[in-house]
């Protein structure tokens, strides 16, 4: 049989006496999109940042197709695309400067084409050459969504994408991931909104004080049936 796209065995993360992780073990396979939920401080973030190897296992073991992420940091990092709190955006250039940027990093072939193609998704395009500090919260989310897809990623991990967008960049948003949602990707999405959350994800997760403690496939539960097992879940 073969390996997972990515498994996580027995994994723990300590912040000091912190445990924000405890003993997660579960894999991921490509053409997943899963929602990850639970309270403030539950361990969603960090389990994310283990993921795209922002931060290291204090124990256990994370893998890619079989090979323990040590083994390939930069080549798996390549694949990801990061869409989070921190537009990771240069303010003193313009949209279309810190696409160039990102693209010329990431390798990405007709950069232009691909940027135009992306900010026009996002609707962008006529103020890709506004300075970025003059782009409002949601502008730039949606800035920011672009830069992690310029290169094509094959896992999109999303930290609470949702937050600060109104009704409109939700939508864009909410487009985007379902264009995006396809049998080769993995999508991992951490949010706090129930609804959207449960409508975008073809596998339902909670995390609670560090522990996976909750993990099913979509077409296993209703909406209503995840929201009372998510209520169960966390008190
Ligand atoms: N860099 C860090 N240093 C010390 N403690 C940390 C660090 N990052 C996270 N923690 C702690 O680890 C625990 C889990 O935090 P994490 O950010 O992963 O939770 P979360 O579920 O994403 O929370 P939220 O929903 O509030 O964003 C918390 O107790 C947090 O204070």
């Amino acid at each position: 049989m073969s390996e997972p796209l990515i498994k996580f065995s027995s994994v723990n993360k300590k912040y000091g006496h912190i445990h924000a992780l405890r003993d997660v073990s579960v894999s991921f396979e490509k053409g997943e999109f899963v929602s990850v939920f639970g309270p403030n401080g539950a361990g969603k973030s960090t389990f994310l940042k283990l993921l795209c190897t922002m931060t290291s296992p204090s124990s256990g073991e994370i893998s890619y197709e079989g090979v323990p992420l040590k083994k390939l940091r930069d080549e798996y990092r390549s694949r990801f695309g990061v869409i989070s709190h921190q537009p990771f955006l240069y303010s003193e250039l313009t949209a279309m400067e810190n696409l160039r940027f990102y693209a010329q990093l990431y390798g990405v072939k007709h950069i232009d084409e691909r940027i135009k193609e992306l900010l026009t998704k996002v609707e962008l395009y006529k103020r890709r050459n506004d300075k970025v500090r003059g782009y409002s919260r949601g502008m730039l989310q949606r800035l920011s969504i672009t830069r992690a897809l310029l290169h094509n990623p094959d896992i999109v991990v999303l930290d609470e994408p949702y937050t600060g967008l109104d009704t409109h960049a939700s939508d864009i948003l909410t487009k985007i991931l379902t264009e995006l949602f396809d049998s080769l990707r993995t999508i991992i999405m951490v949010t706090h909104n129930m609804k959207q959350g449960y409508d975008a994800a073809s596998r339902l997760a909670i995390i609670r004080r560090g522990k996976l403690v909750f993990d099913k496939k979509k077409s296993d539960i209703s909406l209503t049936e995840f929201e009372r097992s998510y209520t169960e879940a966390v008190s």
